[in-house]
């Protein structure tokens, strides 16, 4: 029993967090904002055989970027143990992660819904995509590895959330746009774990502000403007990224703030691509992507 799903990378650009629910469901819990999914992004194949002699019922690796820690994976995993009688089984997970680990680019969110996605597929649970979208949420919002991102890269596109949760709980709304491409620089990463338990609770009034706002609007220009407003607003832009921004700026470009991490984005016109590689490789100690828009969302894939 073999299995493969993909999940696209998901980049916030604002949000405010729901941390609060009387019944303390993770469903419950997440974010609203506003960001997107694009091309890149994790593959993860499931291989279901026969235990053996192992210790362990599981074994976890990373293909392309690595990370630290496989909890999120872990909880998504047990999460369809329990779903059936499966003592006798040995799972072998590969995640292949084309987009770097702790930037802002939702890594976590998309190793755990691709998980999920690739789990059901492979044990055959037949589970229900609101179902599998919710195991892959309630992890990372357990492990404190994001908010909306699950929720954001099920749908794919450019979404804004306007409830806060799980699929099936949570609600986005896409934003169509003219096909526009999408660059980014990653410089550093940011702890997203860190964030959300040290510094959350003093940032949460602006959010809610820019979705009611993008709402009306729906244009790709004001939401990276909200975005840089955003980041500074949560103090998280550092003089290399404040540098650049002002740099693009005066060539009358446009970006955002990737959250969480020490990277910053471009959503343009396709002509506008070259000026934009032109000022970003100016910069050759960051990693540069170019990418478009994902607008599936999270899916199995049968090749
Ligand atoms: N199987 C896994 N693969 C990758 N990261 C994992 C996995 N399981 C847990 N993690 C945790 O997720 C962390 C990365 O999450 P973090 O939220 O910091 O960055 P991100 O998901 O890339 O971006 P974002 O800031 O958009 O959430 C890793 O440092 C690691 O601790
Ligand atoms: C908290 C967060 C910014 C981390 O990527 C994201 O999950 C979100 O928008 O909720």
């Amino acid at each position: 029993m073999e299995a493969k799903a993909f999940c696209p990378a998901h980049i916030t650009g604002f949000f405010k967090a729901h941390l609060e629910d009387p019944q303390r469901n993770l469903e419950n819990l997440g974010s609203m904002g506003a960001g997107f999914s694009i091309k890149q992004g994790v593959t993860t194949r499931v291989k279901i055989d026969t235990k053996n002699d192992q210790q362990s019922n599981f074994c976890i690796i990373a293909k392309g970027y690595q990370s630290d820690k496989t909890d999120v994976s872990e909880y998504v995993l047990n999460e369809f143990l329990k779903l059936g009688e499966f003592s006798d089984k040995f799972f072998d997970i590969e995640h292949e992660i084309l987009i770097p680990v702790g930037y802002g680019l939702g890594s976590s969110s998309a190793v755990a819904l691709s998980l999920s996605y690739a789990l059901d597929q492979a044990l055959n649970t037949k589970l229900d995509k609101i179902k599998i979208g919710q195991i892959a949420h309630n992890a990372e919002v357990n492990c404190k590895t994001g908010l909306g991102d699950v929720l954001a890269s099920y749908h794919g596109g450019f979404e804004i959330r306007v409830k806060a949760g799980a699929p099936g709980i949570g609600s986005v709304e896409k934003i169509i746009t003219d096909k526009i491409v999408i660059m980014m620089i990653c410089f550093s990463p940011i702890s997203t774990n860190k964030f959300i338990k040290e510094r959350l609770p003093q940032i949460n009034g602006l959010g809610g502000k820019m979705v009611n706002k993008l709402l009306e609007s729906k244009n790709y220009e004001h939401f990276q403007d909200m975005s840089l407003e955003f980041a500074k607003y949560v103090d998280v832009m550092t003089p290399r990224m404040q540098k650049l921004v002002d740099e693009l700026s005066q060539k009358d470009i446009k970006c955002g703030i990737a959250l969480f991490g020490e990277t910053v984005f471009s959503m343009i016109p396709k002509e506008k691509e070259n000026d934009v590689l032109e000022i970003l490789q100016k910069y050759p100690e960051g990693s540069i992507i170019k990418s478009e828009l994902d607008d599936q969302g999270a899916r199995v894939l049968f090749n």
